[in-house]
């Protein structure tokens, strides 16, 4: 469990965490999303004692990390997969992590096999793709077999087949009992791992809640409907109160009816309904709802981001780019969903 009670950092006169207070549970997923700059990494950085608090306190299993006697018995984390020597090969890496931390080596057997690392273990971990880098930082990260685990965007860069891996491992690790969590800008990735959320923009606590809620919450839902007389059925809808708008393939967006009083109306006007679908935003429909006044790197249209890329790992002593970032207008739809986050967050 990790417990943080008005968490604050602050870097000058900037917060970039601001009076955060949460609860993370053992048995679930949480997914810690917020825009780039949010303070997600430093959170992270507080909770593994990396950055002490302006004020505040963040606990693990009731105690701050700092004061753990075993560290890799109660929390496991994987921050930066690439900060492993790469002349090593995996198993020599998991070992001199096992033997300065006083763990027993037959876990470095167990963790590469958990991690399905075992066929590569005497290979040097330089030559190693991202996705076993991944494996590798997990396997360490499991190595003290810790109740407490901690993933600071692990799905990054990875291919399909790699990020299916990663978010079934987590979910099994979860369902274990073990607290779970992992920060992400990839919201579907995100939508398909997490049992909760917690949200942050601009340093302060967003949502606390689960991923049906917080989409609930922060977005509406929208029906698709078909009709071979639309002009009759958006007139009949709008002078109803809802909110129709005409798409190009000819079906029209209606918002502000559910979709039975639609079927009704129509039914009852005799006009005849030849679709009614409703439309579930999804988590990034609806994170960006929420979020859109609160990025704070945009890439320009004219070219890349002054900012950092979305899941770099801790900025050693180095500060972002302090150019706060205009709102962005209302919701864009009908492009790619990576297109159309990472322009947001100008990952
Ligand atoms: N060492 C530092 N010195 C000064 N400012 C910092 C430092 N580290 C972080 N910041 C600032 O704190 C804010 C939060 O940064 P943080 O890296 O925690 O956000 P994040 O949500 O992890 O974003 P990203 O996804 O870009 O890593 C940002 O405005 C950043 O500029």
């Amino acid at each position: 469990m990790i417990e943080a009670k008005g968490l604050t950092k602050r870097y000058g006169d900037k917060k970039a965490v601001d009076d955060l207070t949460f609860t993370v549970r053992p048995g679930l997923v949480t997914g810690f999303l917020g825009p780039n700059g949010a303070g997600k990494s430093t959170t992270m950085r507080m909770i593994l004692g990396l950055d002490a608090p302006t004020s505040g306190s963040v606990t693990v299993n009731g105690r701050p990390y700092v004061k753990a006697v075993a560290p890799m018995r109660e929390v496991g984390a994987l921050i930066d997969a690439k900060a492993i020597h790469g002349g090593r090969s995996a198993y020599n890496h998991l070992l001199a992590l096992a033997q300065t931390n006083n763990l027993p080596r037959r876990r470095v057997g167990e963790v590469l096999e958990l991690t399905g690392l075992a066929q590569v273990a005497k290979k040097r971990s330089g030559g190693f793709s991202l996705g076993m880098g991944q494996r590798l930082g997990i396997a360490a990260a499991l190595l003290g077999d810790p109740q407490v685990l901690m993933f600071d965007e692990p799905v990054n860069g990875l291919d399909p087949d790699g990020i299916r891996w990663i978010r079934e491992f987590m979910r099994t690790l979860a369902g274990e009992g073990r607290t779970v969590f992992v920060s992400s800008h990839l919201m579907s990735e995100m939508e398909h791992t997490a049992d909760h959320l917690i949200v942050i923009g601009r340093g302060r606590l967003q949502a606390d809640c689960t991923v049906k809620e917080f989409i609930d919450r922060n977005s509406e839902q929208s029906v698709s409907v078909r009709t071979p007389d639309p002009q009759s059925l958006h007139r009949l809808l709008t002078t109803s109160g809802a909110r129709v708008e005409a798409q190009p393939d000819g079906a029209m967006t209606v918002r502000g009816l559910p979709p039975a009083r639609i079927g009704d109306l129509a039914f009852d006007a005799g006009i005849r309904v030849h679709e009614l679908a409703p439309h579930q935003a999804s988590l990034e429909e609806a994170f960006m709802e929420m979020t859109r006044d609160q990025v704070e790197y945009r890439a320009n249209a004219g070219g890349p981001s002054g900012g950092p890329s979305g899941g770099q790992p801790p900025h050693p002593g180095g500060g972002h780019p302090s150019e706060p970032a205009p709102p962005t207008g209302g919701r864009r739809r009908g492009r790619s969903r990576d297109t159309d986050h990472d322009e947001l967050i100008g990952a």
